[in-house]
């Protein structure tokens, strides 16, 4: 595994470095490994060769390569990518231009009613008893609207991320979310006409890099809802980011 990832990581790095001069900044295990997790002003890459280890780990089911650029900071993210290698498929976003998959381009839900909405979510990694009370009495809360339905999600962040900006989830919801897990995919949401908020409905992009990761912190979590911005100048072909999708 560790293989894999080194491997996935350098061809990362690799092509970070071809597109230009950026510092190439987070990975997971290289965090992990202690080297620093700090944005400066630079053009920075933020990196997670596989997101969906667990998956991946388990039984090769589904796991994602993503890359994502940012300037300085997430607000401010410069384009987004995330490879789904299972379905071949590739979700991008610049800023400002929209998100695609595969070139198709992308737009989230136009469902308002909470209760016809699907919540996509994730149990991540922390198996801390009072984080784990947290999780589920928020779900709780969650189920009881009630809303139409809730999934586990795809074991991914990014690519739960990315069914939130192809209009097949409404929302997706995790408490403990670092910063290279959805650096890529915020940008493809936001692109695609959605949000990222924290659990307090403030901005989680400014809150996922500018406070934990500017001083230098090893991990940066927020807890991210995303739901319709009512932006309407994304242009969109539901039935055919469906068929794309599915
Ligand atoms: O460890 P990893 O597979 O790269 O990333 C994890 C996955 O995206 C998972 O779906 C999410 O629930 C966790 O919060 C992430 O940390
Ligand atoms: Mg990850």
């Amino acid at each position: 595994m560790a293989d894999l990832w080194q491997n996935a990581m350098d061809h990362a790095v690799a092509a970070a470095r071809r597109a230009g001069q950026v510092r190439v900044f987070i990975g997971e295990e290289s965090v992990a490994a202690g080297e620093p997790c700090i944005l400066t002003d630079d053009p920075t890459w933020i990196v997670d060769p596989i997101d969906g280890t667990t998956n991946f780990v388990h039984a090769g089911c589904r796991a994602v390569t993503w890359y994502s650029a940012v300037r300085s900071l997430l607000p401010q993210m410069e384009f987004g990518v995330v490879f789904s290698c299972l379905e071949d498929k590739m979700f991008t976003a610049r800023r400002g231009s929209g998100a695609f998959c595969n070139g198709e381009p992308l737009q989230v839900s136009g469902q308002k009613d909470i209760q016809r909405s699907i919540i996509a979510t994730e149990f991540g990694s922390n198996r801390d008893p009072e984080v784990v009370d947290k999780m589920f009495s928020s779900l709780r809360n969650v189920l009881c609207i009630p809303v139409h339905g809730i999934m586990r999600g795809a074991g991914t962040a990014a690519i739960n991320m990315c069914l939130v900006a192809s209009g097949c989830v409404e929302a997706y919801y995790e408490i403990g979310m670092h910063v290279w897990d959805l650096a890529a995919s915020s940008l493809i949401v936001s692109e695609a006409g959605g949000v990222l908020m924290d659990v307090e409905g403030k901005d989680a992009r400014a809150s996922a890099d500018g406070g934990d990761a500017r001083r230098g912190a090893k991990s940066v979590r927020c807890a991210c809802v995303f739901r319709r911005s009512g932006r309407s100048d994304v242009p969109t072909d539901r039935r055919s980011q469906q068929q794309n999708h599915r």
